[in-house]
């Protein structure tokens, strides 16, 4: 995937830098994004969606950057993030927040409106689709968000822990959806939990302490994990043997 990330620093304090001249192409695909609490993935998405600009360095996507006014209304249509803490707007359904995600992004009224009831379909929320966004549970809400990224058909889908709070079943729909999308569309998704990731992703992104320490397929990053580790706990072994084990 032609989103990439070139020599960036960013701190979200004066020489406290979270990220430093961090290079990176995102891969094609689905890919997953893991790192301990605090390594910066939320960073690195946010600058990717374009909510956060480098101090230094930049941030591209096919003739796009971040830092060019020019081209970010163009850039943010093609690239769609959910953060990880989700806006509810008060007052309105599931549907009308959808719907005002594709207006922002430059859909009409109509083509919103019927979007984000298809958008909401594809992960199974059609049926509260006229439910006050702040009433639904924390699950429910993200699906919603998960659907704000899908409505305007968007060919990079940045995820920040689409997944927390979800029971079993939704996880699984959620995946449904993720293998469901066209193969030019191509997500990263960061989350903490390591199960199933054979079955979902093709790639793998490692990130410690803002230093990306493994990108990858999924079948290279399991080549890290313990000799003899059971099938069900390969992924978990190959993650801890990459960070080795320490959370910050
Ligand atoms: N708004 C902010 N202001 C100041 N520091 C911040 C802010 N957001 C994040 N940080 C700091 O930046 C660093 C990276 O945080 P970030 O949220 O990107 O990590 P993460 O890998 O997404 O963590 P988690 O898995 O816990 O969500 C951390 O040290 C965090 O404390």
């Amino acid at each position: 995937m032609p989103l990439r990330f070139s020599s960036c620093t960013f701190g979200y304090r004066r020489k406290h830098p979270v990220l430093r001249d961090l290079d990176c192409d995102l891969p094609t695909g689905r890919t997953v994004f893991l790192g301990p609490n605090g390594a910066g993935k939320s960073t690195v998405l946010g600058l990717g969606a374009s909510a956060l600009l480098p101090v230094s360095g930049r941030v591209g996507y096919r003739r796009m950057r971040t830092d060019d006014r020019r081209t970010l209304r163009e850039y943010r249509r093609r690239v769609a993030w959910m953060p990880q803490h989700l806006t509810t707007v008060p007052g309105l359904t599931a549907r009308d927040q959808v719907a005002y995600a594709g207006w922002l992004k430059g859909m009409s009224r109509a083509e919103a409106w019927d979007g984000a009831l298809d958008a909401l379909r594809r992960v199974e929320m059609d049926e509260s689709a006229d439910r006050r966004v702040t009433e639904l549970s924390g699950g429910q809400q993200r699906r919603v968000g998960v659907a704000e990224a899908l409505v305007h058909g968007a060919e990079v889908l940045l995820l920040d822990e689409p997944t927390v709070g979800m029971d079993p079943r939704q996880r699984q729909v959620f995946h449904e959806v993720l293998g469901a999308l066209p193969a030019d569309v191509h997500v990263v998704l960061s989350t903490h939990d390591t199960a199933d990731l054979d079955e979902v992703y093709d790639n793998v992104l490692v990130l410690q302490a803002g230093c990306l320490v493994f990108g990858g397929t999924v079948r290279e990053f399991l080549t890290h994990a313990e000799p003899g580790a059971a099938p069900g706990r390969r992924a978990n072994s190959a993650y801890h043997s990459l960070t080795s084990g320490i959370e910050r």
